[in-house]
């Protein structure tokens, strides 16, 4: 599955994960809205949670939007194709570690790449950063039981069970 962001440019380019993996030929950059490819678009305001159903309305495309959160409102995910939100993962990357939902551009990635049942694509996705690993060992469990399910509503009756423990 390829992977594409859409890059809007506002964040700490030192920090920013969609340049790192552009960097490692990981994801492909687009600068602009008209370049980017129909696709799975992770969108954190979508109502439908992501599930391995979605896995062939993508046309084989993953899309992530990299930008600050403060600019990652609604009205920005204008692209075009299945819009899905990422069910609860917790972040592994030192800036929001363990917190949950609020994941960097290549989190978002890798755990839909992993949701979809492509563990070492997901993987190799990671491998530029130091943490990237942990990502996938801190929600080993939650991708488990996520990967294994049917459809959107079997991956929030999942999500439900670490929602509680909140
Ligand atoms: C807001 S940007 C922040 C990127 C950060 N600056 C970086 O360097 O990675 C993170 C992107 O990852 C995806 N994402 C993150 N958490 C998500 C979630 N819970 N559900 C769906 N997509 C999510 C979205 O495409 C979102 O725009």
């Amino acid at each position: 599955m390829e992977c594409h962001v859409y890059y809007e440019g506002d964040d700490d380019p030192d920090k920013c994960t969609a340049r790192r993996l552009e960097k490692f030929d990981r994801a492909i950059l687009h600068r602009s809205m008209r370049q980017v490819p129909y696709g799975v678009v992770l969108n954190p305001h979508a109502e439908q949670a992501l599930s391995p159903a979605d896995a062939e309305d993508g046309l084989g495309t993953l899309v992530a939007l990299d930008c600050s959160w403060e600019s990652a409102e609604e009205a920005s995910f204008s692209m075009n194709g299945v819009h899905r939100a990422l069910p609860f993962l917790v972040a592994a990357n030192p800036i929001n570690y363990g917190r949950p939902f609020q994941l960097t551009t290549v989190e978002a990635l890798a755990g839909a790449l992993r949701i979809f049942g492509e563990a070492e694509a997901a993987a190799d996705l990671l491998e530029p950063f130091r943490w990237g690993e942990t990502f996938l060992t801190l929600n080993e469990e939650p991708l488990d039981r996520y990967a294994a399910c049917t459809d959107s509503s079997d991956i929030v009756a999942v999500q439900d069970d670490y929602l509680a423990d909140e």
